[in-house]
């Protein structure tokens, strides 16, 4: 059997006092869409950096397609494709020219780069836009350059935290489309965190509902909505548990 693409066994991370990750087992599956869904504050994205090397792994064990996050940090972030929450490309160069950036950081040989560059545009459906300034960009074409970054050092693991963050739904589809197709195409495993329980719902194979630094409940989207007391908000779509103390609906304010 191939190694899982991420393992998180007893994963713990700590910012001062605030104990972000309290814990956490996971298992993601080779080639599978697995969504970390959660409230704000639930641990995702600290798991995430922990994942990517980003952060270190002070306690507990982090592997991705068998290579130790603790031991093997350059192998491991060979294998990644990586696109943070916040916005990220340069809006000062074009398209084609922030995904050129990745292609020298990722050590493209030259003679690819620019091959490899138009690929991961076409891939994300802007291949007819590359030469236009990223700042004239609507939010979802941005959010699909990010990908194409991503992409570009055609990643055996994508890691995307809540791509579809402040898109309309449209946009939001849009995005969703073309990373599944490109799953589709290349088989790589995909890991998104979510707060959305109807994204995860269309999109995610397994989730994991995390609460606290933990995992509370693990299975497909239809598993969980039909055995966990978790609620999700109808404005927005924050799923949080409704069973969480002093709380009767998701923390989202709506
Ligand atoms: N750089 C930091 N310094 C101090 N505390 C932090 C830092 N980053 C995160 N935290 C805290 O760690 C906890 C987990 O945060 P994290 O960002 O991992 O949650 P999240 O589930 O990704 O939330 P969100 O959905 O809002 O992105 C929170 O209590 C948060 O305030």
């Amino acid at each position: 059997m191939s190694d899982p693409a991420v393992a998180c066994t007893g994963l713990r991370y700590s910012f001062g006092r605030t104990m972000a990750v309290d814990g956490l087992d996971l298992s993601v599956a080779s080639g599978e869409v697995f969504g970390l869904l959660g409230p704000n504050g639930a641990g995702k994205t600290t798991t995430i950096l922990c994942v990517t090397t980003l952060l270190p792994v002070p306690a507990g064990m982090v592997r991705v397609i068998g290579h130790d996050a603790a031991t093997d940090r350059m192998a491991l972030r060979r294998l990644l494709g990586y696109v943070p929450q916040q916005l990220s490309a340069d809006q000062s160069l074009t398209g084609r020219e922030n995904v050129s950036l990745f292609a020298r950081v990722y050590d493209i040989p030259r003679r690819e780069r620019a091959a490899r560059v138009a690929q991961a545009l076409l891939a994300v459906g802007l291949d007819g836009v590359g030469d236009r300034m990223a700042a004239t960009y609507s939010g979802g074409m941005i959010r699909r350059l990010e990908l194409a970054q991503a992409l570009v050092s055609a990643p055996r693991l994508l890691i995307l935290d809540e791509p579809t963050i402040g898109l309309d739904p449209i946009a939001r589809t849009d995005v969703w489309e073309h990373i599944l197709r490109v799953r589709a195409a290349t088989g790589m495993t995909v890991l998104v965190t979510t707060h959305h329980m109807d994204e995860a719902d269309r999109y995610c194979e397994r989730v994991a509902l995390v609460h606290r630094g933990r995992v509370r409940a693990l299975g497909t989207p239809g598993e969980l909505s039909s055995r966990c007391a978790w609620s999700s908000c109808r404005s927005c779509a924050t799923t949080a548990p409704s069973s969480a103390p002093g709380r009767s609906s998701p923390p989202c304010g709506c």
